[in-house]
């Protein structure tokens, strides 16, 4: 294998369905990249992780999919892998051709373009898998399915994935201010009643920074996926939780977040890094869910619940998240302070 070759797409775009069609047009623009490439917490996780691990890719051939700009594969063939093969359905991979070429790595990544569904590997097995795959709320943009076809069709039995653990993690939220700023606009727009529109904005998880300082009680950890043995069908997933005030406050919201955790060597330490509030920004933000109910909480209250999450039938990118919860509030008052909610969500 010698040459970086970007040919004809194995995949076609007009015989994507237009939830596709948007997916992937979205990847062609470079400014979603600059952003991903600029996350410096993202890529150099990647970096480290595969730096720090080169006795894994040497010699080895490596799968990255959804190449994007190329940046993995080059990590990985900077750190010794034998070959890389890089997929990625958007127009960004000639860019990524161009990239290889003029970083002197054209014989050892070959590019191709497609589906990673649709397009025929120069190898029948690969030893290791990398991706950056991980949407908003983790499970946004379901491109953990891409991953877990390339390793069930293409991974050598006891091969690695590159990042191989995640979980996404709750907690209670206070964000009175914007909560109300963010629904009261809809009450009167230039003097207009726009209030139809509430309840679609409560339908609607928020994506972004939350001050850590607002998080007000304890967090739980909803679920973790091991991608050396999930699933598909697990990915649709249903977690219960249960969380302790930590003050006296309100909780507003449930505020969620993801962490991810790399393959190491014995005795060394996984790199890992998080999206949480308490953690260095990434492009990921956090993703809150507003709740119907302000709750009073005082210390040691218990906000308990389950929250169901399921790829939405008409565009599996989509998410459609329900929280059912009961908050019992306990002290004198705890009986009208006391609550049972359930709230719906679509993430598209
Ligand atoms: C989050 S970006 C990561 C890009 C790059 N690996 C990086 O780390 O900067 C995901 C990329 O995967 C591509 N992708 C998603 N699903 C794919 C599929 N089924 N087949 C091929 N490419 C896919 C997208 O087009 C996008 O460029």
């Amino acid at each position: 294998m010698s040459k970086t070759t970007v040919t004809d797409s194995a995949t076609q775009k007009n015989e994507l369905n237009e939830f596709e069609q948007h997916y992937f047009t979205s990847y062609d623009h470079f400014g979603i990249h600059e952003e991903m490439l600029q996350d410096t917490v993202r890529t150099l996780s990647y970096r480290n992780a595969i730096a720090q691990n080169k006795d894994f890719f040497k010699g080895k051939v490596v799968l990255d999919v959804g190449c994007g700009t190329g940046i993995l594969s080059m990590f990985a063939a900077k750190n010794g892998a034998k070959h890389v093969i890089g997929v990625d359905m958007s127009s960004i991979i000639e860019m990524a051709k161009q990239i290889v070429e003029l970083n002197g790595l054209s014989d050892k990544i070959t590019l191709l373009r497609g589906k990673l569904e649709d397009v025929v590997l120069p190898y029948k097995k690969v030893d290791i898998i990398i991706s950056e795959w991980m949407g908003y709320f983790l499970l946004y943009e379901s491109m953990l399915d891409t991953v877990l076809y390339a390793r069930d069709n293409y991974l050598v039995k006891g091969g690695l994935i590159f990042p191989d653990k995640c979980s996404i993690h709750v907690a209670g939220l206070e964000d009175s201010k914007y909560k109300g700023e963010k629904l009261n606009y809809w009450q009167d727009v230039y003097g207009f009643d726009y209030s139809p529109f509430i309840p679609l904005v409560k339908r609607e998880p928020l994506v972004d920074t939350v001050d850590n300082s607002c998080v007000n009680t304890t967090k739980c950890k909803l679920i973790e996926f091991d991608l050396n043995t999930v699933t598909i069908a697990d990915l649709a997933f249903k977690s219960k939780f249960k969380l302790q005030a930590k003050r006296q406050d309100f909780i507003n919201g449930l505020i969620s977040w993801f962490d991810i955790e790399f393959p190491a060597a014995k005795g060394m330490n996984p790199v890992t890094f998080s999206t949480g509030a308490h953690a260095t920004y990434t492009h990921w933000k956090q993703t809150v869910f507003y709740l119907e109910d302000d709750l009073e909480c005082e210390p040691n209250d218990v906000l308990e619940g389950q929250l169901t999450c399921v790829p939405n039938e008409k565009n599996n990118r989509d998410l459609d998240i329900n929280i059912s919860y009961y908050f019992k509030a306990s002290g004198p008052d705890g009986k009208e302070r006391s609550r049972k909610g359930n709230n719906s969500f679509v993430m598209h």
